[in-house]
């Protein structure tokens, strides 16, 4: 028989879903649980003999656990009073049923529920031990013989053998054979008592029988304290096995439910009575018998003192062969229930509580009893099979989800690595969508609000249109501006063939490409910072847009005005359709000034660059830096130049002695406002506003021309003479020769050369200055008109237009140094000077225009940045703080305080500097003002320093002779100061 542990039990019960039915009752259940050994003391009346013998009682159960030797005054000396308490006492009264209900049912029951179980009788001879089993064993029998009646859904058992521990030797007391049986130890069941006889009783009345068998044979002596006197230690045990009844013989399986068996030993054990030899009087056999009761006795209770402090250290289980066959009822597995018999004797006081003392070591005695399962062998190979089969179900299952797992955790691996490339390409994609949008939008910024960006698209070029390497950039490439506002209709491709050496020649192209762009649209003067890769390839999609834009270009081209510059500037010159590869232009020199702390960012504006633009595209006004117009003008029609430039209001009636052009025709019509202009209207034969210059009926006739853009040029050293009568009739004809010259005839050429001639005839004054102006101005023709005022109205014209022009400063909040410059340089002192008063008051009446209609589309762009009101005005603020910083410096204390005396500014108020600095150039009409404040900021910025000649050329107006071969120029815009 195989043989199995609560633990494994438990583990049986849960897979067959309590098929077994083992009871799980009390300590059962399967799980072992420590308890201790339940412990009663069973106090005895006085036998007859006592009685007679005249012993008291000294013994009292004063409650149902406390037992107290209660004796005399007399000899409380001797001993003292003590209470001992067990799990039950009983008095002398007390009956044997009670005795077992109270202290024995509980532990013999719980064999019925698979757990071994123990009750011993421990006490001195003729305490009342077999008095006392014999009844606790008949009543559990009893018991457990009901509860197998009342549980017929299992079998039952029941095994009883019976044996005795005298001398030493094991007798089996169902056995007549008196040979001592051998103690055998067990590997599953412990110490087995070979061949001991295990009778299967019938019947309650069988065992009974049996019991009646047991007492027969054991063996019973007489002595001085018990005429019947046990001597050898008797060990019923009832071995009970079960098994679920129902499953027996239904099936296979049921028939190894039907050999499982549960089993457990009922043992009933009387010891024999521990007394002195002294007092038993014993002398031979039975001295003999009690040493060796004492010795079994003695390892008996060396046992229990062992346990009762643990299961640490060895316990002489096999010092006895009492402790030996009940060592499994000792501590280990089994519940275990000691009744010590006492007798109230007194002349057993010392026997009593020595009874005592061994009950409480007893008390602390922990057991640990679990349920005993043992299967037969075929059951225990069947089970072992099917347990087998389980776990290796479980290891495949085990394997399939490793495996799984393993599997997932690859694709997840997999997922996972996958997810953060994507990631990477994701930041990587958006890094780079961020810099195209940055660089996009610093390029739409450096557009500026002239065009807004919503309204643009960068068509891109396809990589085969440009090609750049790194090193060179080749084939034609096309950029295609495509300005949604003017719904297409106004395109501008732009289109070059170049081939640039490196990326600052691809940096040059772009901006001149962007200079065209922008000159075309708005003619500022400032390049855009362009960078390269903020042109975009353009998609093959778009090509049918390019393709339109270039047809419009090409229609364009044929009106392009090429403006011919010196041969210095036309080095970068760009023709359409020219593939010859140009560098890019010399920057020019920059002025170095000696503001220190002034935002002046003149050394990074890109040099105006291109040369031919188209003026059907100068529609909307130009604005022109004074020094790209001043060049112009060297070498071409002055008058044209700046109409087409600067566009003058038609319907202001203003007559500037200029021409116009047919862009500044366009922009008449469009200029619904006042000008600040005021000409008489009887000098100037205007065009009717509304109308183009070529259906004006008064356009002069037979203006002579040798080429197709040039106007012809009387040879060298012959000056153009002319009157301002005649230059203001005339202009107007003059001014559309060149956009209508194609529809002109012949006669009407002449008829225009007539004017001249005409006009030159009527010249009254010409002076030196004029002379050389018109020489230097190399106008290419015989200048048909007037291009100064005369002397005897400049003056008048003069103040006129300073007035405007002082005016026009403060609404346009313009630098104050320009001011100054401007105010210091150009004095009426010279008619000459007019063409710079009309370049800036055209330059002023748009920026005025601009910023009154809140235009950002058409504002001038300075610097990459859109100039508006607001943001003129902080740098008119800017300019202010620098000039108070600069008094400090140029002026002294004494200058500075009478300075301020003359100007109101109290001694002892703060920002005395700064009150100053923000009075100057504020007053447009007391021309005192304005001198004064000229005349600081002239000291502030050093401007006596330089002779008037040099403050011309400064600013980039002087036509005059370029002495000595004509060395360069210095800009200096204004709006750079
Ligand atoms: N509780 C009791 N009530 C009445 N009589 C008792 C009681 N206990 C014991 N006796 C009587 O005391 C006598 C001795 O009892 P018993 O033989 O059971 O003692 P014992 O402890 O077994 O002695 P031994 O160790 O010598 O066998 C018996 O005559 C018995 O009837």
């Amino acid at each position: 028989m195989g043989t199995m542990s609560g633990n494994e039990l438990s583990s049986w019960e849960k897979k067959q879903d309590g098929e077994i039915g083992i009871p799980t009752g009390g300590s059962g259940g399967g799980g072992a649980k420590e308890e201790r050994i339940l412990v009663s003391v069973r106090l005895r009346p006085l036998n007859e003999k006592e009685i007679r013998n005249g012993d008291l009682s000294d013994w009292d159960c004063t409650n149902d656990t406390t037992i107290v030797f209660r004796n005399n005054l007399q000899e409380r000396f001797l001993f003292p009073p003590i209470a001992y308490t067990f799990d039950r006492v009983f008095s002398c009264d007390s009956s044997t049923r009670s005795v077992y209900e109270e202290s024995a049912k509980e532990i013999a029951l719980s064999a019925v529920n698979g757990i071994n179980s123990s009750i011993f009788a421990y006490g001195q001879t003729s305490s009342g031990k077999t008095y006392t089993m014999s009844g606790i064993t008949e009543y559990s029998i009893a018991d457990i013989y009901d509860y197998i009646q009342k549980h017929d859904e299992r079998s039952f058992v029941l095994k009883f053998s019976a044996m005795e521990i005298y001398n030493e030797a094991v007798r089996d007391l169902l056995s007549l054979d008196p040979t001592p049986l051998r103690l055998l130890d067990d590997p599953e069941r412990g110490t087995i008592v070979e061949k001991l006889t295990e009778e299967t009783p019938r019947d309650w009345n069988h065992l009974k029988q049996l019991l009646s068998v047991c007492e027969a044979q054991r063996q019973i002596g007489e002595t001085s304290l018990n005429e019947s006197s046990s001597r050898s230690h008797q060990i019923l045990r009832l071995t009970i096995e079960s098994s679920p009844r129902h499953f027996l013989g239904k099936n296979s399986s049921s028939t190894i439910y039907a050999t499982v068996l549960n089993f457990f030993d009922q043992n009933f054990v009387d010891l024999a009575g521990s007394e002195r030899a002294s007092q038993a009087m014993s002398a031979g056999t039975r001295l003999k018998e009690g040493c060796h009761i004492n010795r079994s006795l003695l390892t008996l209770g060396t046992v229990i003192r062992k346990l009762s402090k643990g299961r640490n250290g060895h316990v002489p289980y096999r010092d006895s062969k009492l402790t030996r066959i009940l060592q499994n009822s000792l501590g280990t597995n089994a519940r275990t229930a000691i009744i010590c018999t006492v007798s109230p004797a007194r002349s057993y006081i010392e026997q009593s509580r020595n009874t005592l003392l061994f009950a409480s070591c007893a008390k602390q005695v922990v057991t640990s009893a679990h349920v005993n399962v043992v299967m037969s062998d075929k059951a225990l190979v069947k089970h072992l099979q099917r347990e087998l089969t389980r776990l290796e179900d479980e290891l495949r299952l085990a394997d399939s989800t490793s495996s799984t797992v393993s599997v997932t955790e690859t694709l997840l691996k997999a997922k996972d690595f996958q997810i953060k490339k994507m990631e990477k390409e994701i930041n990587e994609l958006t890094q780079q969508r961020d810099l195209a949008q940055s660089r996009l939008q610093n390029s739409l910024q450096s557009v500026g609000d002239h065009y807004d960006s919503r309204h643009w698209e960068i068509h891109e070029s396809s990589m085969s249109n440009m090609i750049y390497d790194g090193n060179s950039m080749s084939e034609t490439s096309s950029i295609c501006y495509h300005d949604r506002s003017f719904n297409a209709a106004k395109s501008l491709s732009i289109m070059t063939s170049l081939d640039y050496a490196n990326d600052n020649n691809v940096s040059d192209l772009l901006r001149n490409l962007e200079a065209k762009h922008h000159r075309s649209s708005q003619a500022s003067h400032c390049l855009l910072p362009m960078n390269t890769t903020d042109f975009v390839v353009r998609d093959e999609k778009e090509d049918a847009i390019v393709e339109k834009s270039l047809e419009e270009f090409e229609d364009l081209c044929k009106e392009v005005h090429c403006i011919e510059m010196d041969e210095s500037s036309m080095s970068v010159s760009m023709n359409i359709g020219d593939a010859t590869p140009r560098p890019p232009p010399p920057s020019p020199p920059i002025l170095e000034d000696d503001i220190d702390d002034y935002d002046v960012q003149r050394k990074n504006v890109p040099q105006v660059q291109s040369v031919r633009y188209l003026s059907n595209h100068l529609t909307e006004g130009t604005v022109c830096t004074l020094e790209e117009q001043l060049q112009n003008a060297k070498k071409m029609d002055v008058k044209r130049n700046l109409n087409e430039l600067f566009p003058l209001p038609l319907d202001s009636g203003r007559s500037s002695g200029l021409g116009r052009s047919r862009s500044c025709e366009r922009y008449i019509v469009q200029s619904p406002s006042p000008s600040p202009w005021s000409v008489d209207d009887q000098e100037c034969d205007n065009t009717p506003p509304g109308k183009l210059l070529s259906d004006f009926p008064g356009r002069p006739k037979g203006l002579l021309r040798r080429g197709p853009h040039t106007i012809d040029y009387d040879g060298e050293g012959e000056h153009a003479t002319f009157s301002g009568e005649a230059s203001q009739t005339c202009e107007s004809r003059f001014s559309t020769k060149r956009v209508d010259e194609s529809d002109m005839s012949e006669e009407e050429i002449s008829s225009s050369h007539d004017c001249v001639e005409e006009r030159n005839a009527g010249v009254d004054v010409q002076t030196n200055k004029e002379k050389d102006v018109v020489r230097d101005v190399h106008v290419g023709l015989n200048l048909g008109e007037s291009l100064f005022p005369s002397p005897a109205r400049w003056p008048v014209e003069f103040g006129k237009q300073q007035r405007e022009i002082i005016l026009l400063w403060k609404e346009c909040n313009v630098s104050l140094i320009h001011r100054t410059y401007f105010f210091h340089l150009f004095k009426g002192d010279d008619p000459t000077d007019s063409i710079y008063l009309e370049v800036e008051l055209r330059r002023l009446v748009f920026l005025n225009r601009t910023f009154n209609n809140g235009d950002a589309f058409k504002a001038p762009v300075e610097d990459g940045c859109t100039v508006t009101p607001a943001s003129s005005i902080r740098a008119l603020r800017r300019e202010r703080v620098m000039l108070s910083r600069k008094m400090s410096k140029i002026f002294s204390s004494e200058e500075r305080e009478a300075i301020y005396h003359q100007w109101g500014i109290a001694l002892d108020s703060k920002k005395r500097r700064m009150q100053l600095a923000s009075s100057l150039w504020t007053g447009t009409e007391d021309m005192v003002h304005i001198r004064e404040s000229a005349t600081i900021i002239a000291k502030l910025i050093g401007l006596f320093q330089q002779g008037g000649q040099a403050l011309k050329e400064m600013f980039g107006l002087s036509f005059t002779p370029q002495r000595g071969g004509g060395g360069r120029r210095r800009s200096f815009g204004w709006r750079h100061l």
